[in-house]
């Protein structure tokens, strides 16, 4: 009989374990599924703290938790974000401006809205719905139910209707708009300052939230102090196989209009500057073995170079496990003012850490 030892607070609940079984990770790791079962006589596995409600399947109230902050977005996103702190005595994070969408920089010109599909109230069929079609496949990219969307796989780049689409925002190849969906909630860390978390289960491949800053040419951040908040846009980079910051199929053609190949640099032209202005992504800490992935995803227009960029559930997200995706940092590639080359120690605590961020 195998059993496991859950431990919730302080105390420790003994399972049998019921039942095992094997399945496919999105991103292709295997993932191994317990179902447990109490003991005759053990209490339930709940203690005051510990709620189950509705779809949310656990949500911690705030009894022992010292909250040091309502809401971070300050009533802009759909869902409350509260930030906590039960570590130390740092007040909640300030000096940035909460955004739930980009701000263009003063030197970056958007490009014209795409064209868009012609289809009326929500897109059907993938075949007449023009957005659909340029998804690898000819396809649309989202499964929905229960309306929660989910990423069918990490691709190169993902096609959604925008701006200039006959369809409304019901549709279901806009799963990325309209903001948050999951409850997430802001946490002092021990050793990397602040981190982020989920209060619900997030299923895979579906997109937890954008990373939101300001859009500014990577030239352009050279004469900046640096910080630790940039995101490059790598959706041209990575649909040409050139590298990017995630694992891709790698097989998506390259047919966008906007560039020609022999224009393409290696580095990303545009990055997000989520420094000064940002929203709760820009506190999701590095892991070398993550739980969400990049994804970067077109809707009102079609420049991959100024793609809009997710963090999507690579797995399922259990509640109350901190988010994480890897920053994929080049090892010696940040010099500090002096042109020394900077080091940062990784504390994800992954049993296969690479040790260092950078
Ligand atoms: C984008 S910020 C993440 C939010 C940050 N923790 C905060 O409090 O604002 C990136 C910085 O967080 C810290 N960090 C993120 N992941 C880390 C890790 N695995 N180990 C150590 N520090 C980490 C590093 O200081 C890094 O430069």
């Amino acid at each position: 009989m195998l059993s496991v030892n859950i431990y919730n607070n302080d105390n420790m609940f003994q399972r049998v374990v019921d039942r095992w079984w094997k399945e496919s990770g999105l991103s292709r790791f295997d993932v191994y599924k317990f179902r447990l079962r109490r003991i005759t006589g053990q209490p339930p596995l709940t203690t005051n703290q510990v709620h189950f409600i509705k779809r949310r399947a656990l949500h911690l109230s705030s009894t022992n938790k010292r909250t040091v902050c309502e809401d971070i977005s300050g009533g802009q996103e759909n869902l409350r974000i509260r930030v906590i702190n039960e570590v130390d005595d740092t007040p909640a994070p300030t000096g940035f401006k909460y955004t739930v969408s980009n701000q263009i920089g003063e030197d970056v010109e958007l490009p014209s809205s795409a064209s868009g599909c012609k289809c009326i109230g929500t897109c059907t069929d993938h075949k007449t719905c023009a957005c659909a079609r340029l998804n690898y496949g000819s396809d649309f990219p989202y499964v929905v139910q229960e309306g929660h969307g989910r990423l069918l796989g990490a691709m190169d780049v993902v096609y959604e209707c925008g701006a200039n689409c006959g369809c409304g925002p019901e549709c279901q190849n806009r799963v990325s708009q309209g903001g948050i969906k999951y409850q997430l909630e802001m946490f002092r860390t021990p050793d990397k300052g602040w981190g982020v978390r989920t209060l619900d289960l997030i299923p895979p491949g579906a997109p937890v939230c954008e990373y939101t800053g300001l859009l500014r040419k990577t030239a352009e951040l050279e004469k900046v102090i640096a910080n630790d908040y940039l995101m490059e846009v790598d959706c041209l980079q990575t649909m040409l196989g050139m590298g990017g910051r995630q694992k891709r199929r790698g097989n998506v053609s390259f047919r966008n209009p906007f560039i020609k190949a022999e224009d393409i640099d290696k580095d990303p032209e545009f990055t997000i500057d989520a420094g000064s202005t940002g929203n709760v992504s820009r506190f999701i800490n590095h892991s070398c073995d993550p739980n969400l992935f990049v994804q970067c995803i077109l809707s009102d227009f079609h420049d991959p170079r100024l793609a809009r960029v997710f963090l999507v559930a690579s797995d399922y997200i259990p509640p109350l496990q901190e988010l994480s995706y890897d920053y994929n940092y080049a090892l010696n590639s940040v010099r500090g003012p002096d042109n020394k080359i900077k080091r940062l120690s990784c504390h994800c605590g992954a049993a296969d850490c690479r040790k260092r961020l950078y």
